[in-house]
């Protein structure tokens, strides 16, 4: 069994009969141009809209009904911080729900130790965009869905993404990434080109 399975997924006029079997260890990008239905899709793995037709599925349950960021976490393109909380307490925040330990390495690898205590509003976009994905990658979940995680970063950053993200498919997570960067996409173990919400090619 697939950990990550999207079968006949059509998704009211955005997507079209999309099938993917992805599985964990994996870097998968998730490529395509602007409006061909990757936030989407990435929405319907994280489970928080659900299909017009077809299933997503994670570890063979309903992508919808999982609610536990140790199985599928999201970094969403809008980020979705608590600005008054601090960097290192938004992004240890769904280790502190569950009870369990933080991962005190993470912030350092991507740049944040020395703004672990100020505020999330008063850090730059690029450092709210490394916090978001610290609390994405904080329980090193089964499937970690990245919307766009290099798009407010520099080159140096973008290193510390990539180096991240490789990190954590070793680790054994499912890292599915829908990205414009072409530094991303050279990393990805699987590549699923969408057009016009369709999967128009597919290489591992
Ligand atoms: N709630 C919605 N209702 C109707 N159409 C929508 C909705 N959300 C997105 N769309 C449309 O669906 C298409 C796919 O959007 P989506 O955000 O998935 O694309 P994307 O590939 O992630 O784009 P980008 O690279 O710009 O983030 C776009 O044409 C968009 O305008």
């Amino acid at each position: 069994m697939s950990l990550l399975r999207v079968r006949a997924v059509t998704h009211t006029t955005i997507l079209r009969d999309v099938d993917l079997r992805l599985d964990g260890s994996r870097v998968a990008v998730l490529a395509g141009r602007s409006g061909s239905g990757k936030s989407t899709l990435c929405h319907l793995v994280a489970g928080v809209m659900r299909p017009s037709t077809g299933e997503v599925l994670v570890a063979g349950e309903p992508a919808h009904r999982v609610d536990d960021w140790a199985v599928t976490s999201l970094l969403p393109q809008r980020l979705a911080l608590s600005a008054e909380m601090t960097v290192a307490e938004n992004a240890s925040l769904p280790a502190r729900l569950r009870g369990r330990p933080d991962d005190p390495d993470l912030l350092a690898r991507l740049g944040l130790d020395g703004i672990a205590d100020r505020p999330a509003g008063a850090t730059s976009l690029g450092e709210q965009q490394r916090t978001a994905l610290a609390r994405a990658l904080v329980l090193r979940p089964a499937v970690a869905v990245l919307d766009e995680p290099t798009g407010h970063q520099d080159d140096e950053h973008v290193g510390l993404i990539l180096d991240a993200l490789v990190t954590a498919a070793r680790a054994g997570t499912l890292v599915l990434v829908a990205t414009h960067d072409q530094r991303v996409i050279d990393i990805a173990d699987d590549r699923i080109h969408l057009n016009s919400g369709r999967v128009s090619d597919q290489a591992g």
